[in-house]
């Protein structure tokens, strides 16, 4: 069986490298600009592509052109691709790691180059640099990614180019290879084909990362208000259902706080709709920190907010009702807004719905507003009208 041309094959990678490079550049338009590193991956891929480009050069132009700055931009090209992970994981970089690499690679190949080094070692410096980065990218991946089979594949990819490039390195130096590139070994061709689709694998993995992220930030959006962080009316009830639900299962218990900021359209009046806004974002912010896990705050409507406590007796939720009403902002910069807030514990004697809960909770409220506001109101445990509504009060201080 003949040798599989090796110039053809590292130009059709080449080519797969470009296409790689296009989807990058068009997934970092099209995507939102907070999924960074789409443009680095993309540049990286296009720095592997011109470096098959320089290497299927070899015989027509000078070893220094097709060796020299073809090795260079394949360093280059992985630095690149280390840069985009690091930006896309938030991890920083310094500003001059991309000089520093290109200008490192470029005084390598001159020096090995220039004076008249074997192919054997330009092999040992690429093999040995790009094993560096790739162990780099697995640690980045490694320590700051996430569970998700896109972090998984990219740990996975790095971690075996990591190993190609060093066993390439050792097989060489144990049994130096002939001095062409193309000359066509069957160690060489295994490692050509694993490093050319490691490096497509790793693109793959980052396109995959950027697609999990884009489908957390859309799912963020529709399940969280964007004001203030907290859940949605519909998330809420998705959310709120489902812990209801276990909660009936285990027969334990459940509360809804119903709150409301008291007269807050004088708020905005006197200090107009924006600083409004911060109050309001203010005031969830205070109520998440006073809030323990698997509590669920949502926006019910405008400055009306429900927390769903599960797991809660009634006199927790009362104690906790009490905190989020006594607490006050701690920026000078805002106004004080006081809270009404109605409180409702499930009904386990008769069967009860989370609808059933939130609008007792609401009777609570409505009786908190009744009494003078900047209160807390207990409504009834049966399902009710508010007249029937409030069994326990806390009145300010
Ligand atoms: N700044 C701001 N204002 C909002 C937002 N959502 C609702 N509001 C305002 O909140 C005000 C609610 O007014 P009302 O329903 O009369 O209630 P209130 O003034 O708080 O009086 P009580 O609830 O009876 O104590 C309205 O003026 C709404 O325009 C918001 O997201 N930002």
């Amino acid at each position: 069986m003949s040798a599989p041309d090796l110039r053809i094959f590292i130009l059709i990678n080449g080519l797969m490298a470009l296409l790689m490079a296009l989807l990058l550049f068009f997934q970092a338009r099209t995507y939102p600009r907070s999924i960074r590193g789409l443009n680095h991956w993309a540049i990286g891929q296009l720095l592997a592509f011109f470096s098959t480009l320089l290497f299927g050069l070899q015989g027509l132009v000078q070893t220094l052109v097709f060796a020299g700055m073809g090795n260079v931009l394949l360093v280059l090209s992985g630095a690149y691709l280390l840069v985009g992970t690091c930006r896309h994981m938030d991890v920083a970089l310094p500003r001059y790691f991309v000089p520093a690499v290109a200008v490192y690679a470029a005084v390598a190949m001159v020096w090995l180059i220039a004076g008249d080094a074997p192919y054997l070692y330009r092999l040992l410096f690429i093999c040995g640099t790009m094993a560096v980065l790739f162990a780099a990218h697995a640690a980045v991946v490694g320590e700051y990614g996430n569970a998700s089979l896109a972090c998984r594949v990219l740990l996975t990819v790095s971690v075996l180019l990591t190993i190609v490039m060093l066993v390439r390195g050792v097989t060489a130096w144990v049994d130096p290879p002939a001095s062409s590139i193309f000359a066509a070994s069957t160690i060489q061709v295994v490692y050509f084909a694993s490093f050319s689709f490691g490096l497509l694998l790793l693109s793959i993995g980052g396109v995959l990362m950027a697609t999990e992220r884009m489908r957390g930030e859309l799912e963020y959006l529709v399940s969280n208000d964007s004001l203030t962080g907290a859940y949605t009316r519909r998330a809420l009830f998705a959310l709120g259902e489902n812990e209801a639900a276990r909660c009936q299962r285990l027969g334990t218990e459940m509360a809804a706080l119903m709150m409301d900021l008291d007269h807050f359209k004088n708020i905005n009046d006197k200090h107009g709709h924006h600083v409004g806004d911060m109050v309001i974002s203010d005031f969830v912010h205070r109520a998440q920190t006073l809030l323990r896990r698997p509590a669920i705050l949502g926006r019910y409507g405008g400055e009306e907010f429900v927390a769903l406590l599960p797991d809660t007796t009634r006199e927790e939720a009362l104690r906790v009702a009490e905190r989020i009403r006594q607490s006050v902002t701690t920026d000078p910069a805002l106004p004080v807004c006081q809270v009404s807030i109605g409180v409702a514990t499930f009904n386990h004697a008769a069967p009860d719905t989370l609808t059933a809960l939130i609008d007792r909770a609401d009777t609570g409220l409505y009786r908190a507003k009744q009494l003078g506001r900047n209160r807390v109101e207990e409504a009834l445990a049966s399902p009710s009208t508010h007249a029937n509504s409030a069994s326990t009060s806390t009145s300010p201080l």
